[in-house]
C-alpha cells in the first residue's frame, strides 16, 4: 500500500503478509509509518494505492464495522459512562446478538481476561493493568480474525508491563486470533511476535523471526536501530575472516571475548574506555586503533577489565553477521 499525506509519503509501496493465527509487531522509529498502516488496516482511513486482503477477501472498500477486525486503542478509548460488562458488550449488541448469548459470551471474556468481581465498576474505578485488560475483552469480543494493537502496553508501569505482556501473548495463542501489534519498544517486539516488521520511512527495512532479526540483521540501519550492534567495514582497520563476502558485518557485544592474545583476523588490541557492571553482565566500551569504538557484554562470572587497561578481543568468523547495506 501506499499512503501520502500532501508532499510526506507515510507508506511507500509497503506489503506485509501476516499468517493466520501469527503475532506480529510493527516496529521503527517515530513517523516510520506504524500507525498510518494501523489504521489503514482497520478502516479508519484509505490508501491512495494497494489493497487490504483478510483471509483472502478484498476489504480495502469496508468500514471499519464490516471488516473482521478489531482495534485496541493505546489509550484503551472505554465509555467512561459505562461499566465493564457493558463495555465488554457494547460490540455484540451493536451487532445485534442476543441477551443471552452476550451475557455469555462476557461472562467468558471476563474469565479469560480476569475481570471476576470487577463486571459492575466504571473504568474510573479499576488500576491502569486492569482497564487494558477490559480494552483488550471488548475487542476480542467478536472474535475477530485480526487484533491490531496501538502500543497496548505503553500506558502501564514498566513493573507490570513485562508480564502483561506475556499473558497478552499466552491470550493470542489461546484465541488463535492473528495480533499485529504497534510497538516503539524493541525488547517487548522481540520478545513478544513471531515475526517482527521493521518499518523505515514507510517501507519495511527487515521482516523476519525475532533471533533472524537480532542475529542476521539485513542491513546497517536494522543494526543501528536493534541498538548495541557493533558495526565493522570490511575494509576498516581490524582485519576481518568471515565466511561470507559483505561490505560489512554486524557483531553482537556479547560475542567479543577477553583473550591472552591478539589473533590475526578477527581481534584487535584496544583500550578500555569504560566498565559498567549491570547485575547479570558487564558493559565494556573499548576504543580500538583506527577509533572504531567496541561495545562487549562479558556475562557475570568472567574477569572484567578495567577502565585504561589494553586488552585483546577476539571472536569467532560466525560471530560476523553480513550486512548487504
Ligand atoms: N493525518 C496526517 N497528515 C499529515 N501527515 C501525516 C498524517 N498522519 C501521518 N502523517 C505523516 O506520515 C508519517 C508516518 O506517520 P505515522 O504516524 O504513521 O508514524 P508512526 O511510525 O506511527 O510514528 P509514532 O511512533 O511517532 O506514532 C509521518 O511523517 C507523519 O508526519
Amino acid at each position: 500500500m501506499t499512503r501520502r499525506f500532501g508532499a510526506a509519503v507515510a507508506l511507500d509501496a509497503l506489503s506485509l503478509e501476516v499468517g493466520a493465527g501469527e503475532f506480529v509487531a510493527l516496529l521503527g522509529g517515530s513517523g516510520s509509518g506504524k500507525s498510518t498502516l494501523l489504521r489503514l488496516v482497520a478502516g479508519f482511513d484509505r490508501p491512495d494505492a494497494g489493497r487490504i486482503l483478510l483471509e483472502g477477501k478484498d476489504i480495502t472498500a469496508l468500514p471499519p464495522q464490516a471488516r473482521d477486525v478489531a482495534m485496541m486503542f493505546q489509550s484503551y478509548a472505554l465509555f467512561p459512562h459505562m461499566d465493564v460488562a457493558a463495555n465488554i458488550a457494547y460490540g455484540l449488541r451493536r451487532a445485534g446478538m442476543g441477551g443471552r448469548d452476550i451475557a455469555a459470551r462476557v461472562a467468558e471474556l471476563v474469565g479469560l481476561l480476569r475481570l471476576e468481581g470487577l463486571e459492575r465498576r466504571r473504568p474510573s474505578q479499576l488500576s491502569g493493568g486492569q482497564q487494558q485488560r477490559v480494552a483488550l475483552a471488548r475487542a476480542l469480543a467478536r472474535r475477530p480474525a485480526l487484533v491490531l494493537l496501538d502500543e497496548p502496553l505503553a500506558a502501564l508501569d514498566a513493573g507490570l508491563r513485562e508480564r502483561t505482556g506475556l499473558e497478552l501473548r499466552a491470550l493470542q495463542r489461546r484465541t488463535g486470533a492473528s495480533f499485529v501489534m504497534v510497538t516503539h519498544d524493541q525488547a517487548e517486539a522481540l520478545a513478544l511476535a513471531d515475526r517482527v516488521a521493521l518499518l523505515d520511512t514507510g517501507r519495511i527495512a527487515q521482516f523476519d523471526t525475532p533471533r533472524a532479526l537480532y542475529e542476521r540483521p539485513a542491513t546497517r540501519a536494522v543494526a543501528r536501530f536493534l541498538g548495541a550492534a557493533n558495526i565493522l567495514e570490511a575494509d576498516g582497520p581490524v582485519p576481518l575472516d568471515a565466511a561470507t563476502p559483505a561490505p560489512a558485518y554486524a557483531l553482537r557485544p556479547e560475542r567479543i571475548a577477553l583473550r591472552p592474545t591478539v589473533p590475526t583476523r578477527n581481534g584487535t588490541e584496544a583500550m578500555v574506555e569504560e566498565v559498567a557492571f549491570r547485575g547479570a553482565d558487564t558493559l565494556v566500551l573499548a576504543r580500538a586503533p583506527g577509533g572504531l569504538s567496541l561495545r562487549v557484554v562479558l556475562v557475570a562470572g568472567q574477569a572484567t577489565p578495567e577502565p585504561g587497561q589494553r586488552v585483546a578481543l577476539a571472536w569467532e568468523a560466525s560471530a560476523l553477521a553480513p550486512l548487504s547495506a
